[in-house]
């Protein structure tokens, strides 16, 4: 029974019960002490791990080997295939912009200068300071080469919405101290080597006004931007001419947008035809200088306009194209690669209430932001298409004449590489914050660039004027496909033919013949290039499939083992219902046994007032044993009495409530005491008989009593013995006192015959259950008053007094002093008969 008393089975001592308790995951089940082996298990459970998707989607399709067999062949082949497949991110670069664009400027140069000179310059410690006092200003921090930590300002931070955030995985994040040098040597050398080599590609500068953009892109005549230096390599590394092409796209108060040519002021309108730019005038280069002068002109025209933001605001996106000229070796002309460079400047997003921009400066900012928001989605979409290929690519691109010209890049056709620029002050926060929160996923967007093959060389010098803008149509990947099920005739070269004088009809034919088997072979390598293409998705949705199902598999293994843990929490809490349930029917037993007990004591306490009406009798008794007509009755009465373990229940309750048991033996101890102390005052006849009475009634009273003794060892509920040794010293002290205290003789005399006359039982009773109550005078009182009152009434015809009444009423009679009671008269008897 005590061990199922555990502290988890305790009944709590108030439960609350919730009406409508708020949602909240289940609490685990917590365990005690007593826990069972399945909820030990339940303690130790694992977590599902969450199902791996977006790594499984991401898996890269490592190309197989060609040639198994050999190491070294299969590792070239590998790298062969790694070079074909040109799949790469997207580059993304971040500049920061100094907080004070004048000054950093002068550091810029002064560093760019002591570099050269040495780095050591500039002492560490001014540095440090000097970065120390920037930084409390600053919202951006550099973390690393490729990450950086925004902070809110003070003011934002209180709303809790806003807070730290890192950004990391840039490809380069350039510091405020950076120089062009370095962003070009890092931004712009790949892409103008790639170039070179035949591969197009594109730089485009995003971010707010006044971060830096056009500052990075074109540079001062100080600090070159990457368009000049771009020109300083490209000139550097050849001295081959090239085509320079500049381009602006505006919206003129909001209506429409416009293609403006920036390189030539008296070419026709432009308008843009699928992704190629109609009308667009080429300015041939062969030096820096020739391009920067370009540029500088294009420069000239380009739309700005003062804001608050900016002296010099972009009001529009500019795009500059170069590309290579065809050469002339040995009276041929050489057709350059079709690969294009493409820097991209765009117009930085603007904020209304930054700028203060109104008017015609507040519709052209709506253009602004417009076009910077369809390339942001062109972007974010091709992300996710990537990322989820059901996802279909959204033709976001429609939406701007900018995305309809860079849509291959925008489609992940060609290579592109993104520079924002930021600027770093705490007004700055919310710019920085956008621009970091829009364009940070676009680092894992990934192009599938197709290898464009150089142009075969081929005779141009007999070839007619026209044919230029035909060379052009053909850096189209469309302009390659050939329908041949119509004609075997190409028919815009048949129209071509058309136009071309009858002498230079036969030239053209073998240019035109050369040419067509050129592109059946290029067409076919693009066939040959989509199936590969294709294959490699095949294969890489083959892996994405097996990865699905290991992964598959292993979250079902985890779910197997966490139901079988689930399985043996079960039955362990079965195993603990039936416990309980067990000691459920033990308590209920208890209880039954408990309601048992109070029943019977209820009754031995209805059966206590019969002891008391008893007593009472025991108080007739006294007159039976002196009448010998009653003597019968008398012993009939006794025979009545109460068992005595009745009498010792009885007795053993009062003991329980701490009532009058000792007082029953302290009466028997006075009965004694007074007769032996007074035994000398009485006759030795009466005295022997009396005392024999009393002895036979102490002696009930003390088998009465062991009996109590007995059976409150047996019930264990009662004072110990020890306890009622106690009390009985007590009772005997009391005794002492009474003796002690001021009784008259009369009334000693009274208890003495009181006692020889076989009164003992009631009286005594009656005085010890006073004195145990504490009323030790009023205890004898009955009797000795009685006795004095007899006493004075001498002179009365007690002849004919008789006992009045029945057992029960006799002592009432005494005290209203009219009626006798059986003592005083046979008292009054015995004095008339002395002739007192
Ligand atoms: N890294 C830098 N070092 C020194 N000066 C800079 C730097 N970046 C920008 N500046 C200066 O800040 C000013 C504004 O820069 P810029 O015109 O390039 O901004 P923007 O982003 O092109 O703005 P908008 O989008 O309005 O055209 C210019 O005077 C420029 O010289």
């Amino acid at each position: 029974m005590e061990d199922l008393k555990s502290p988890l089975l305790e009944c709590p001592s108030a439960v609350t019960v919730r009406r409508n308790p708020p949602r909240r995951a289940k609490a685990p089940f917590t365990t005690t002490s007593n826990s069972t082996p399945a909820s030990k298990s339940l303690l130790k459970r694992k977590e599902i791990s969450s199902f791996p998707l977006q790594e499984i989607l991401q898996c890269q399709l490592v190309p197989p080997p060609l040639h198994p067999t050999s190491s070294s062949t299969s590792s070239t082949t590998t790298t062969t295939a790694t070079n074909n497949n040109h799949s790469e991110h997207l580059r993304v670069f971040l500049r920061i912009k100094p907080l004070n664009s004048n000054n950093s400027t002068t550091t810029t140069t002064t560093t760019t200068s002591k570099q050269v000179k040495g780095k050591a310059a500039l002492p560490a410690l001014k540095k440090k300071s000097l970065k120390k006092t920037e930084s409390d200003s600053l919202c951006l921090v550099v973390n690393d080469s490729q990450s950086v930590t925004l902070t809110p300002p003070q003011s934002l931070q209180d709303a809790k919405r806003f807070k730290s955030e890192v950004y990391d995985g840039f490809t380069q994040v350039f510091d405020t101290d950076s120089t062009q040098i370095q962003v070009y040597e890092k931004v712009m050398e790949p892409l103008v080597v790639d170039f070179m080599d035949g591969k197009s590609g594109m730089v485009a500068a995003m971010g707010p006004t006044g971060s830096g953009k056009t500052h990075t892109i074109f540079g001062s005549p100080k600090n070159h931007g990457m368009i000049s230096l771009a020109f300083a390599h490209i000139f550097g590394l050849s001295t081959s001419s090239y085509y320079i092409s500049m381009f602006e796209i505006y919206s003129e108060r909001g209506k429409g947008e416009k293609l403006i040519d920036l390189s030539s002021s008296d070419g026709p309108d432009l308008f843009l035809q699928q992704s190629s730019v109609r009308g667009l005038q080429e300015v041939m280069i062969s030096s820096v200088v020739e391009a920067e002068a370009v540029i500088a002109r294009g420069m000239l025209r380009r739309a700005t306009a003062v804001t608050n933001s900016n002296s010099q605001s972009s009001r529009s996106q500019c795009i500059i194209n170069i590309r290579g000229a065809p050469e002339m070796a040995d009276g041929d002309e050489v057709l350059p690669n079709n690969a294009v460079l493409t820097i991209v400047d765009l117009a930085g997003a603007e904020r209304e209430k930054k700028t203060g921009n109104q008017g015609t400066r507040l519709l052209e900012s709506n253009f602004i932001n417009n076009t910077s928001m369809v390339f942001g989605l062109c972007l974010r979409s091709l992300l996710e298409h990537q990322k989820n290929p059901k996802k279909p690519l959204q033709k976001h691109f429609q939406n701007s004449l900018l995305t309809k010209y860079l849509r291959e890049y925008l489609e992940g056709k060609k290579r592109m590489a993104l520079i924002l620029t930021v600027k770093a002050g705490v007004d700055d926060y919310l710019d920085a914050s956008f621009l970091l929160r829009q364009a940070s996923p676009y680092m894992k967007i990934k192009f599938n660039v197709i290898e464009e093959e150089p142009c075969q060389k081929r005779n141009i010098s007999k070839l007619p004027r026209e044919e230029k803008p035909k060379r052009r149509k053909l850096s189209d990947p469309d302009a390659y496909k050939i329908d041949e099920s119509k004609s075997g005739k190409d028919p815009r070269l048949e129209t071509e033919l058309v136009s071309v004088p009858l002498q230079q009809q036969e030239c053209l034919h073998c240019s035109i013949s050369s040419s067509r088997s050129a592109k059946l072979e290029i067409n076919e390598r693009l066939q040959l290039e989509e199936y590969r293409v294709e294959i490699n998705r095949l294969k890489r949705n083959e892996q994405v499939m097996l990865k699905f199902s290991k992964a598959l598999w292993n979250v079902l293994k985890q779910y197997k083992s966490k139901l079988e843990e689930t399985e043996n929490e079960v039955r362990g809490l079965k195993e603990s219902l039936e416990k309980e349930n067990v000691r459920y029917v033990e308590l209920e037993k208890e209880k039954e046994e408990l309601m048992s007990c109070s029943r019977y004591f209820k009754q031995q306490s209805a059966e206590s007032s019969d002891i008391q009406s008893c007593e009472n009798g025991i108080g007739n008794g006294g007159k039976c044993i002196n009448d010998d007509d009653h003597s019968n009755g008398d012993k009939k009465e006794r025979d009545s009495w109460p068992s005595d373990s009745i009498v010792s229940s009885s007795i053993e309750q009062f003991l329980v409530e701490n009532a009058t048991c000792s007082a029953t033996e302290q009466s028997t101890v006075l009965g004694e005491d007074e007769m032996t102390s007074h035994a000398s005052e009485v006759s030795p006849n009466e005295e022997s008989g009396s005392v024999d009475r009393c002895n036979a009634s102490i002696g009930d009273l003390r088998h009465s009593s062991s009996k109590i003794q007995k059976e409150k060892q047996q019930r264990r509920r009662i004072p110990s013995p020890s306890m009622l040794v106690k009390e009985r010293n007590d009772l005997e002290t009391d005794n002492e006192m009474i003796k002690d205290s001021q009784i008259l003789p009369t009334e000693k005399a009274g208890s003495v015959d009181t006692c020889s006359m076989g009164k003992i039982d009631s009286e005594n009773i009656s005085s010890c259950k006073s004195l145990s109550e504490k009323k030790p005078r009023r205890r004898l009182l009955p009797a000795s008053s009685v006795l004095l009152r007899e006493i004075n009434d001498l002179d009365l015809n007690y002849e004919n007094e008789r006992p009045m009444g029945s057992s029960r009423g006799g002592r009432k009679l005494a005290a209203d002093g009219i009626g006798r009671t059986q003592g005083s008269v046979s008292l009054l008897k015995l004095l008339s008969n002395l002739n007192l």
